[in-house]
């Protein structure tokens, strides 16, 4: 009887050994933070539900915030990229107004020598006259600034530095001053989004004038959704969806060669569906025929307004481009409502005088000024700023 008393405290003692020895290996085969996660966790991304698909109008939705980092496996939660906050519209050109000192300063000094100078003779004034038009000014604005300062000048009969320069800053003003409302309309109408489209020619800096502008807003405080109807140049939709994802504003996108149109509505759409201040829709430019672009610029006009009022039509122009640029305008302006125009790379051209001239020809007044290559290096248009900086 002890005997299998003690046989079978044996086997107890053996099986309770032996189950130690298995719980402490798999203890151990377990990660230390791996044994937390509740078993609902699945490693599969969830697909997106049916009506969230719908109420993206089928486009590539890419908001940054919901694209997990690469590399990381699906149980991690996608880190939220570090949004950018932009400095607000307020001041941007009067912090900007060393770059335009460097790139128009040249002209001021020049007219300002010239005008002070002894000898303001004939040929003086010819040259006052020559150096406005080397500086894009259009030959009706340069002589008539030159007609008003010679009658000015002769009046008073000064050639002292201030007066001359008080003189030039007042004919300068006059020229670039317009009777328009300069602000971009950004603000949303009830329930419904303001609607912005940037035309241009491609290279103009039209996509980086797009997610300049965005920035400008998102400084602003104002909610944005941008629209990638550019299609024809796959980079351009990239380009704008890191414009995007820098500051959160979600970019309604589909694949190379789409239809322009439907990426503008469904941008609209997701404006108002997100509450949304202000869509701003990013065009291609290419100028194929006059026709092709009129129609496609049409197009999309109409198949936004299905949705929701078009506010504004910038359009893009580079200033350094000069005559050119300006018959690009002109044939922009005959195939879609132009309301007004964003001049870039004002940072590398002395020829600042085509804000008058464009402002002449077209009727419309530059809203924006692009005066560099930095994310925030677009400020709306100041023109006493402008002519400050010329003058010096
Ligand atoms: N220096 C300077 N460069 C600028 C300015 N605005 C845009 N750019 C540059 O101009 C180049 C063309 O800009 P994009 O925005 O790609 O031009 P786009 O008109 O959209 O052309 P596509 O993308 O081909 O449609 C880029 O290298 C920009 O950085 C500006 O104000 N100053």
């Amino acid at each position: 009887m002890e005997i299998y008393l003690l046989a079978g405290l044996a086997i107890v003692v053996v099986l309770l050994a032996v189950g130690g020895f298995y719980l402490v290996r798999t203890r151990r085969s377990v990660a230390p933070g791996e044994e937390e996660t509740p078993p609902e966790v699945t490693r599969e991304p969830k697909p997106a539900a049916p009506e969230d698909r719908e109420k993206d109008g089928g486009a590539d939705l890419l908001p940054p915030a919901q694209a997990p980092p690469a590399g990381e496996g699906a149980t991690a939660a996608p880190a939220e990229p570090e949004l950018e906050t932009p400095p607000p519209s307020a001041g941007r050109m009067v912090r900007l107004r060393a770059r335009l000192a460097r790139s128009q300063s040249a002209l001021g000094q020049g007219l300002l020598n010239l005008l002070s100078s002894s000898s303001l003779d004939e040929d003086a004034w010819e040259e006052i006259e020559d150096t406005l038009i080397t500086a894009d000014i259009g030959v009706a604005s340069a002589t008539q600034i030159v007609e008003n300062l010679r009658t000015k000048v002769k009046v008073l009969g000064t050639r002292d530095h201030d007066e001359v320069r008080a003189l030039l800053r007042e004919e300068l003003l006059a020229q670039i001053r317009t009777e328009a409302e300069r602000g971009v309309r950004t603000a949303p109408h009830g329930d419904r989004p303001a609607v912005i489209m940037v035309v241009g020619v491609n290279g103009t800096g039209k996509t980086t004038t797009t997610g300049k502008l965005a920035r400008v807003l998102v400084g602003d405080g104002r909610s944005v959704v941008l629209g990638a109807a550019d299609t024809f140049r796959a980079a351009a939709s990239e380009q704008l969806q890191t414009w995007g994802s820098r500051v959160g504003a979600p970019v309604v996108r589909k694949e190379e060669g789409a239809d322009p149109a439907s990426v503008a509505f469904d941008a609209v759409a997701r404006g108002i569906d997100d509450g949304a201040d202000t869509v701003i829709i990013d065009t291609a430019g290419r100028l194929h025929t006059k026709t092709g672009l009129m129609d496609e610029l049409g197009k999309v006009k109409r198949v936004v307004e299905k949705k929701s009022q078009v506010d504004e039509v910038l359009l893009v122009l580079d200033a350094t481009t000069g005559q050119n640029g300006l018959r690009q305008a002109r044939v922009f302006a005959e195939v879609v409502n132009v309301t007004g125009i964003a001049l870039t790379k004002l940072d590398g051209t002395a020829k600042g005088g085509i804000i008058v001239q464009v402002q002449r020809e077209l009727g419309v007044p530059v809203k924006l000024v692009g005066l560099g290559e930095g994310p925030d290096d677009l400020a709306p248009f100041d023109p006493e700023v402008f002519v400050d900086a010329i003058l010096g």
